[in-house]
Formats: C-alpha cells, sequence, structure tokens
C-alpha cells in the first residue's frame, strides 16, 4: 500500500531503552490522528497550546514535530474507501512511542467493530489511564466537588468490550448456544432461540499487568489507596477473579498483609514509608459512594466496561467529558486520548470544549518529562477556568461567565500560562 505519511524534515524518534524509561530527544517528531467529527475542533487547539506551552518553558531549546497519521473517515478519504485502520498507522505508532490522538466513530457495518478498541488491542495497550480531578470554578453538581480525585486504571484489552460475541440468529450463535447446553450442561440460558452471545475474557496476566500498574503509580505518586472495581458477587469466575486476582498480586509482588483478617490488605509505600490500604468494592455501590462519599476513593482499578461507565460518570462530577483526559499505555507505546466521543451534532462548529484533549496532552508531556511545559497548561487551564471564560458546555451552568469558542478556549488557555 503506499505510504501517505509525510515524516517532518525535522526532528528525532523518541526510544525505549532496555529498562523500559524513554529516551526524549529535545526535538521529537509525535505523530498525531486529528479524529472525526469534533476533531476538526479540538486537535488544532491542542497541537497550539502544547506548542506554546513548551516553548514558554524552554525558549526554543524543545520542540514537537508533529506528524499527521490516519485512522477513521479521513483514512477512508486518503487511502481508500475500506482502510479505516492503515497499518502504517499502527506502524507509527509502536515506532514513534508517544502518539495522541482525537475521537473516532466506530463505523456503521464494514469490519472493524470500534477503531477505539481495535488501536488498543492491536498495539496491546493495556492500561487506559483516565485521572479525574477538580478545577476550582468549574460547575459541578456536587456540593463539594473538589473531593472528587480519582485516577482510573481501566483494563484495556480483555473483558466483553474486547468484542468476542455472536449476532443472534446466526449459525455461529446457535452452534455456541449448542455448545454450551449440549456439551457444558449450561442450563441457564433463558432462551436459546435468537439469541445473541458474547464471551467476557478476564485472565490472570491480563488483571496483574494492569493492577500492577496501578499499584506502581499509587507508590510512585504517594497515593493513599488502591480499590478494586467489580461485580465479582455475581461474576465469580470473571470479576470475582480480577478481585481475587488483584488482591494477590499485592500480597505476592508488594508485600501487602491482611487487614483484619482480609481480604483488604496493606503496605508501606517503599519511597515515602506512608501505608497505603488495597481494597474492593462491589461496582454498582461504588457508583453510588463516589457520589455520596468520594474522598475515600483514591487509586481505582477495574475492568474495561466498569472503566468505560465510571470514567463517563467520575468525569460528570467535575465538570463532564468535555475536560476529561486520558491515555492508553502498554509497554513502551503510549496514546493519548480525550475520555469524549465524536459529538457530530458539533462537528466543524468550533465549539465545544478542547480541555479533554488538550489534557490528554498535558499528560502526555508529563509522560515525556516535559513537566514544566504540563504544569504550564495546567496553570493556564485553571486561569482559564477561574476568569469563567469558558466554552458552552460550561457557560450553560456557570451564572456570568464569557462564553468561548473551541478555539477562543485553547487560546484562554494560553494566555493565562
Ligand atoms: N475514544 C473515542 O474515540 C470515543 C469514541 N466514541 C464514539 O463517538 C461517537 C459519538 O458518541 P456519543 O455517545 O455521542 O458520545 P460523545 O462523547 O461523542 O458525546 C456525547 C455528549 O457529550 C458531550 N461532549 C462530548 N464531547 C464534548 C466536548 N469536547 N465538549 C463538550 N461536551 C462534549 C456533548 O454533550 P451535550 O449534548 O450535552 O452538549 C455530547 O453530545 C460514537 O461513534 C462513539 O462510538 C465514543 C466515546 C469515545
Ligand atoms: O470506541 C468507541 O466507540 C467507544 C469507546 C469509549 O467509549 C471509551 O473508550 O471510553
Ligand atoms: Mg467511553
Amino acid at each position: 500500500m503506499e505510504s501517505h505519511i509525510q515524516r517532518p524534515a525535522q526532528g528525532e524518534v523518541i526510544s525505549v531503552d532496555a529498562n523500559g524509561a524513554l529516551n526524549v530527544p529535545n526535538q521529537p517528531i509525535i505523530p498525531f490522528i486529528e479524529g472525526d467529527g469534533i476533531g476538526v475542533d479540538v486537535t488544532p487547539p491542542m497541537r497550539k497550546v502544547l506548542d506554546a506551552a513548551i516553548a514558554k518553558a524552554y525558549a526554543g531549546e524543545r520542540q514537537i514535530h508533529w506528524m499527521e497519521i490516519y485512522c477513521g473517515e479521513k483514512s477512508t478519504q486518503i487511502y481508500g474507501a475500506d482502510t479505516w485502520l492503515p497499518q502504517e498507522t499502527l506502524d507509527a505508532v509502536r515506532e514513534y512511542k508517544v502518539s495522541i490522538k482525537g475521537p473516532l466513530t466506530t463505523p456503521v457495518g464494514g469490519g472493524i467493530r470500534s477503531l477505539n478498541v481495535a488501536l488498543r488491542q492491536e498495539l496491546d495497550l493495556y492500561v487506559c489511564l483516565r485521572p479525574v480531578r477538580y478545577y476550582a470554578g468549574t460547575p459541578s453538581p456536587l456540593k463539594q466537588p473538589e473531593l472528587t480525585d480519582m485516577v482510573i486504571f481501566r483494563e484495556n484489552s480483555e473483558d466483553i468490550y474486547a468484542g468476542v460475541e455472536w449476532q443472534a440468529g446466526t449459525p455461529e450463535a446457535d452452534k455456541v448456544i449448542n455448545f454450551l447446553t449440549k456439551e457444558m450442561g449450561a442450563t441457564k440460558i433463558r432462551f436459546e432461540d435468537n439469541c445473541g452471545i458474547g464471551i467476557k475474557p478476564i485472565s490472570k496476566q491480563g488483571t496483574e499487568r494492569l493492577v500492577r500498574a496501578a499499584i506502581q503509580y499509587t507508590i510512585d505518586n504517594d497515593r493513599d489507596s488502591l480499590t478494586l472495581v467489580h461485580k465479582g458477587n455475581i461474576m465469580k469466575f470473571t470479576e470475582g477473579a480480577f478481585k481475587d486476582f488483584g488482591y494477590e498480586l499485592a500480597q505476592n509482588e508488594f508485600g501487602a498483609e491482611l487487614l483484619d483478617g482480609g481480604p483488604w490488605c496493606k503496605f508501606n509505600n517503599p519511597n515515602t514509608g506512608k501505608e497505603i490500604i488495597v481494597k474492593d468494592v462491589i461496582a454498582d455501590a461504588f457508583l453510588q459512594q463516589i457520589l455520596l462519599r468520594p474522598a475515600e476513593y483514591d487509586v481505582i482499578a477495574t475492568m474495561n466496561l466498569n472503566g468505560d461507565y465510571i470514567s463517563d460518570a467520575l468525569a460528570a462530577q467535575v465538570g463532564g467529558i468535555g475536560i476529561a483526559p486520558g491515555a492508553n499505555i502498554g509497554d513502551g507505546v503510549a496514546l493519548f486520548e480525550a475520555t469524549h466521543g465524536t459529538a457530530p451534532k458539533y462537528a466543524g462548529l468550533d465549539k465545544v470544549n478542547p480541555g479533554s484533549l488538550i489534557l490528554s496532552g498535558e499528560m502526555m508531556l508529563r509522560h515525556m518529562g516535559w513537566t514544566e511545559a504540563a504544569d504550564l497548561i495546567v496553570q493556564g487551564m485553571e486561569g482559564a477556568i477561574a476568569a469563567k471564560t469558558v466554552t458552552y458546555d460550561f457557560d450553560r451552568l456557570m451564572d456570568n461567565a464569557t462564553l468561548l469558542s473551541c478555539s477562543q478556549f485553547g487560546d484562554a488557555i494560553i494566555d493565562h500560562m
């Protein structure tokens, strides 16, 4: 297939050393996917804000050389009608180590179920990292939104989300149902005819690498607790196993000891000596508790579908998905992305909040070790919100705010750096 990626004239490739540490040159090439729908609105201000923060923090010594790569609708325009995710896009994300993407529409029909899920699976980006914090002045339905300060580690490659399922009425679905009822003795499939079937894989290996990353984050960032969120009382061998694998890992690899006979356990942070609690909560109760007692939760580790629901629910507590950032991280490769989707009704209107993708860029800079530039973006975001210069999503919930367009909000962040 003909190549459509144009490598910038300048810039170097980020590499990873034998210990897995990033080696970031001063002039790295960073691939980006513009994204569908509001991707055209939020991606340009994201680049502009990052460039401005880097220029200010490093006085010209460091600079990102952006390289556009393609996925989604733009890819079909460039590569041909059926090419939603070109191989050279996957190769570039792998080779350049750190990339960022706008939201992607899940195509109706066609071979790929979700391009986002496909990217995560193909590149084995097994951690979906979504921090949730409050920016003072942001409109919120909570009385004390500042108590919500959590970091979600969502398993990104397994679960019912992996898409192992068969449509009702197909020979494949009937074959699986036949196997389950005739050979496995399953008696609880209520209606065997015209029944769709999905499979929920939850492995020890998949759980361990996610929980290991979450505990390491808890240690490195001096956080208080890690909570395993699951529905293991009902789905004992999948969600229940996730909880058990998680507790076992905390004990076997981090020396956690049972609290009052367990299952909760605790260990001391090897860096600070501070106690870290490892606990669990059942998912439905958790969704109540994050509203009523958010201060009791800190780092969260959960499975793919729970993590999807929880990240939008928690985002709503602190201003909505317009400012909810995220990252998909694997061993040595990371692809940063907003929590929200393509919001098609707003596409091209220069209206939506670019904050989610800009803060995903802020996470990317921190991941690269460019903390001074990342701090400037946080400062700019705090300043723009405190000045009540905001996009429509905040404006409609705030008194006496000044309504800005998507691009103007990006500029307001730069003005407050
Ligand atoms: N990672 C990804 O790329 C994701 C892709 N998707 C895909 O996106 C498409 C649309 O999904 P949909 O369910 O509508 O979810 P979206 O997240 O795209 O939009 C839902 C609503 O959230 C609000 N919203 C979203 N983004 C912003 C923003 N930047 N600023 C302010 N408000 C925002 C809007 O609310 P309001 O109407 O109240 O203004 C919008 O109508 C689907 O094809 C889906 O598969 C979905 C999620 C993630
Ligand atoms: O891929 C999609 O269409 C949806 C993904 C999603 O909602 C998410 O990852 O939060
Ligand atoms: Mg989602």
